[in-house]
């Protein structure tokens, strides 16, 4: 081992230099890649990723972000719920540019980074909302919202259906148990005017394991 530091940032991540990340971002890429470099450096000395994440925020965390994309409509506002460092809001904003994305995120110290984050990255259609869900009921909707590692699923619902127009569609990244979050929410998600869950398996690139997507329209105005 010499000790000299890697020259690109995030060399360590098997990822990184892959032409099959290049390509599956597209047009997205170069904002996608300056998010990346981002979080490599500042992210990690702000404390908003783990140095552990370093080696496996692609897979991990920001193609597990696109995840979403397919889920969610190609115009309108799209919220996500406690977007923390920008997982998924700053990737969705990236690949949707016709979508406007509110980043949604009760913490100070976060809310200053995704700013930041939006204004290097040139991403004019993302708004930084510093607030929690419930203190924006009845005053922010969106046509979608997304949500990852923010609740169980029981308590999105109560966070994010009201954010929702009725037909609007909530897209929560989920673990394995996704499917047991969805038969224990069904009462609350009845109550805050759900449709059906559908829990789908969603891939990005080959080697990297696919996710599970919670989608779920918001049907009728919720009885609070
Ligand atoms: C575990 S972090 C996940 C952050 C990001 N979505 C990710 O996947 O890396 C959960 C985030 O939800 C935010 N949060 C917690 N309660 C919230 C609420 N009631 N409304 C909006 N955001 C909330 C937290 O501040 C935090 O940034």
């Amino acid at each position: 081992m010499t000790g000299e530091a890697p020259e690109v940032a995030g060399a360590d991540d098997p990822l990184t230099g892959d032409p099959a990340v290049t390509e599956f971002f597209g047009d997205a890429w170069p904002a996608v890649a300056r998010f990346h470099s981002m979080l490599v450096d500042e992210g990690v000395l702000r404390g908003l990723v783990g140095p552990r994440e370093v080696t496996r925020l692609w897979s991990r965390h920001l193609l597990n972000s696109a995840a979403v994309v397919p889920f969610l409509p190609e115009r309108g506002r799209i919220i996500d719920l406690g977007s923390g460092a920008g997982l998924p809001g700053i990737v969705v904003a990236a690949m949707r540019p016709e979508c406007e994305v509110v980043l949604l995120e009760p913490m100070e110290r976060r809310t200053d980074w995704l700013t930041e984050v939006a204004t290097q990255l040139t991403l004019d259609n993302v708004t930084v909302e510093r607030n929690r869900a419930q203190d924006v009921h009845g005053r922010l909707v969106g046509d979608a919202v997304t949500a990852r590692a923010v609740a169980a699923l029981d308590k999105l619902y109560r966070m994010a259906l009201p954010l929702l127009r009725p037909g609007g569609v909530l897209v929560a990244l989920k673990g394995d148990k996704a499917e047991q979050e969805v038969q224990d929410a069904k009462h609350v998600g009845k109550k805050w005017g759900a449709g059906v869950a559908e829990v789908a398996l969603a891939s990005t690139i080959a080697g990297v394991e696919p996710t599970r997507v919670v989608r779920v329209v918001r049907e009728v105005a919720g009885v609070r």
